[in-house]
């Protein structure tokens, strides 16, 4: 569908075509609970820049989009990117004139131990910056939720040992997240050990679903230069597991009765539709989650890996001792859940390709039936506004994960920055329409007992979309990079704006 035909579609949507409203009906944080808090996110590889600055070390991003650029759909890097690094103190202004209770924001591995290592020494001036950013937050009102891990493993790590793909990991992770608690744990009380494992594991070992993440690994026939999608996607999901888990026991042993935060991780998923009411597909629905979703939340909750997994995957699904299953069950005071969009999931009877991850689930992921569309396009193709999946998703994980306190930590959609002008960009009634049913849908999930207690949006501002580059905004503000990297605010975030007065 072009572009102008999706802004129509949109426009029509939202009644601004009709002009029946200016836009959307604005939300009101009045129809949330009082502790309900409204946040904007971020990652620091994405946002921060400074790549080769202030004493920080490589990370698997720095390498991968200079050594593979065609991986990247405009062939650019996050050396720059936002600029956060530099330009924090006004993007703290902003959010607070966007009204925002809360900025999450990730922490760079390598930016506080360059060498990946506790023993190669911390860096001063990254302690420095986490430091200014978190007190720049709070002097504002604004409370920092900061995610350990957004995908950024320090390169030498890679280098010395694969990175996740050794038990090493764990200790160096712990080292890590060690330091944090210590230096910002006075005043961070919401900490997130890992971005969508998923994601990071899918893109990164597999090939996954929104292409190939770093470290790039995958199946030859995948064409990566190195990597076994059959079971190294096992392998390093297990070890990222366990360092999550380890991470929180740190955390409860030695921390958080005198800084009295809370401890969670970030997990996504796609709502998942069976394509047909056969059996069959209601299954594939099933096991589309629970290899997605389950492979990390039911460790984190049960201690164990869905029983579809162990059935499907067999002797490649690495186990865990009885130990390990004790310090991974009920490891998380919150969840956070990343929600993006619903898929059709039709069941797969014959896989005759070679093992992966992606295939081991037997399953044909689609976004439509019959030319329909699962929701309303948006600037990504692979990607519908389906804001029932979220409500859907909300009351599965109170049903199935023993009712925990939520936190969305990611909902957003995308726009194309091909061919479209910096004014037209700014213009975005079909995100106010994306936030509104998603935002909708949340207060549905609560009135039904869903214990949600906040929504942060993704993103704060257009930023470095992974494979996609700067081809596709997710942000409120608009970022414009040919004047300055110059930060104006769209007419979404002036919506969010008027419903956040108090
Ligand atoms: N991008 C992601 C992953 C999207 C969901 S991953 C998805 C969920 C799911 O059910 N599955 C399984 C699957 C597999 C096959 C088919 C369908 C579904 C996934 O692979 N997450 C967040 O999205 C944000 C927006 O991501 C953009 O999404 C559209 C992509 O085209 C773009 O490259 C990416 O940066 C990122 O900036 C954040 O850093 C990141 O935390």
């Amino acid at each position: 569908m072009a572009s102008f035909q999706v802004m129509l579609f949109w426009m029509i949507i939202s009644g601004t075509a009709l002009g029946i409203v200016s836009q959307s009906a604005p939300f009101s944080r009045s129809s949330f609970p009082p502790d309900f808090v409204f946040g904007a996110a971020s990652s620091s590889y994405q946002y921060e820049g400074a790549a080769f600055e202030g004493g920080k070390g490589q990370s698997i991003w720095d390498t991968y989009t200079h050594k593979f650029p065609e991986k990247i759909a405009d062939k650019s890097n996050a050396d720059v990117a936002n600029d956060f690094y530099h330009r924090y103190k006004d993007d703290v202004k902003l959010l607070k004139y966007i009204g925002l209770d809360a900025f999450r924001f990730s922490i760079a591995w390598p930016r506080i131990l360059p060498s990946g290592k506790l023993r190669g020494g911390v860096n001063k001036e990254g302690i420095a910056f986490y430091n200014n950013v978190t007190n720049e937050l709070l002097a504002n009102g604004i409370t920092p939720f900061v995610t350990l891990f957004h995908w950024d493993l320090p390169q030498a790590l890679e280098d010395e040992y694969r990175g996740f793909l050794s038990p090493l990991l764990i200790d160096d992770y712990l080292d890590f997240v060690d330091v944090c608690f210590k230096e910002f744990g006075d005043r961070i009380k919401y900490w997130i050990t890992f971005n969508e494992p998923f994601t990071f594991i899918s893109g990164g070992y597999d090939g996954g679903f929104i292409g190939n993440l770093a470290p790039g690994r995958c199946s030859p026939w995948g064409k990566c230069p190195q990597g076994d999608a059959a079971t190294e996607p096992y392998v390093a999901a297990h070890h990222l597991l366990l360092s999550h888990a380890a991470a929180v026991k740190l955390y409860k042993d030695k921390y958080q009765a005198k800084q009295k935060g809370e401890i969670g991780i970030s997990f996504v998923t796609h709502w998942f539709v069976p394509y047909s009411n056969s059996t069959a597909d209601v299954e594939a629905a099933q096991r589309a989650i629970d290899f997605v979703y389950g492979w990390f939340i039911h460790p984190v909750v049960y201690g164990e890996y869905p029983k579809s997994m162990q059935s499907l995957v067999g002797s490649r699904l690495p186990k865990f001792t009885d130990e390990q299953t004790a310090m991974l069950k009920g490891s998380y005071d919150f969840m956070g859940l990343n929600y993006y969009t619903g898929n059709y999931a039709a069941h797969l009877a014959h896989h005759n390709g070679p093992s992966s991850s992606t295939a081991d689930k037997m399953c044909n992921l689609t976004t439509e039936i019959n030319g329909v569309p699962i929701g309303g396009p948006t600037g990504v193709p692979i990607f519908f506004s389906y804001p029932k999946g979220l409500h859907d998703l909300l009351v599965y994980t109170k049903k199935k994960y023993n009712d925990p306190k939520i936190y969305i930590t990611e909902n957003g959609m995308g726009d194309s920055n091909i061919n479209v002008t910096a004014s037209q960009s700014i213009n975005d009634p079909q995100r106010i329409a994306f936030y509104n049913g998603h935002i909708h849908a949340v207060q549905t999930a609560i009135a039904e007992g869903v214990d949600v207690k906040g929504f942060i949006a993704w993103s704060f501002l257009d930023n470095f979309e992974w494979g996609s580059g700067y081809t596709q905004l997710f942000g409120l503000c608009y970022v414009d990079r040919k004047h300055g990297l110059k930060r104006i605010p769209k007419k979404s975030a002036e919506w969010f704006r008027r419903g956040l007065i108090k």
